[in-house]
């Protein structure tokens, strides 16, 4: 007869979390934040994000408007308001996914230090994962202090179409879906009276059309 081994299921935690808090001191948050124009949210913007989020087991994936990119023209940008409202549809079903307006409040040009060093004080428990796609990694050079961003932020790439995965930064490549959407095309199906039915999700495309954006 081989010995019988015994099974304990805990139905309750040993310690509780606030308990595990002063002993080990408050537990790190992992967060990821996708800044961008959202001009306007698109599927890519939506499954990058799922990915990273999920990949990584991250707590949370906040989506972050810009007030003002940094690197573009912002003249043809529709108002922030109308970004936001869309961002707002698109994201809401999602318990992974939320709204961070730090950028917007501010007001201004939206460099990337700037906020973070906000969002840093304010949270110095967290450690943040900020996601770009392969085109703004190939930009990161040109970021305002990216070498002392670098020390904020872990940066997670993901591959987009023409861009090589590959930069001199220390970067952690998330294998998403590739998908080949911008926001700048489908600015142009819309103005060229082409469909975007899938593109953005169909709340996107009913306030597009209910507030003729991007007709001119
Ligand atoms: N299809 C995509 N695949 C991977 N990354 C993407 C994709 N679309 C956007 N991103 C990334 O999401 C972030 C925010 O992008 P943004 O809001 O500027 O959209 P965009 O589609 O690049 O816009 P535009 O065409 O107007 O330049 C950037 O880091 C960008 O690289
Ligand atoms: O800080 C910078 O110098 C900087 C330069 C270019 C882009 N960014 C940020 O990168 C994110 C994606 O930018 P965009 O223009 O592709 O929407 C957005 O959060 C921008 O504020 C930041």
């Amino acid at each position: 007869m081989g010995s019988k081994s015994k099974t304990t299921t805990l139905t309750q935690p040993v310690i509780t979390e606030e308990v595990s808090e002063q002993i080990l001191g408050p537990r790190r948050k992992q967060i990821g934040i996708l800044g961008g124009t959202f001009n306007p949210v698109h599927i890519g913007h939506l499954i990058m994000a799922e990915a990273v989020g999920t990949t990584l087991g991250l707590q949370k994936v906040l989506f972050m408007p810009d007030n003002q990119p940094p690197h573009v023209d912002h003249k043809d940008a529709i108002p922030v308001g109308k970004r936001v409202t869309m961002l707002q549809a698109a994201i809401h079903d999602n318990p992974l996914f939320d709204l961070e307006l730090a950028e917007v409040k501010r007001g201004g040009v939206s460099y990337t230090i700037d906020t973070m060093r906000a969002l840093k004080k304010a949270h110095p428990d967290t450690d943040y994962y900020f996601i770009i796609g392969a085109d703004m990694v190939a930009y990161l050079p040109k970021w305002r202090d990216v070498d002392k961003l670098l020390k904020l932020v872990h940066f997670v790439g993901v591959k987009r179409r023409g861009f090589a995965p590959a930069s001199p930064y220390p970067i952690t490549w998330v294998d998403a879906p590739l998908i080949d959407v911008s926001s700048s095309e489908i600015r142009t199906r819309v103005q060229t009276g082409q469909s975007i039915r899938y593109l953005v999700p169909d709340c996107v495309r009913a306030y597009i059309e209910k507030e003729g954006l991007y007709r001119e």
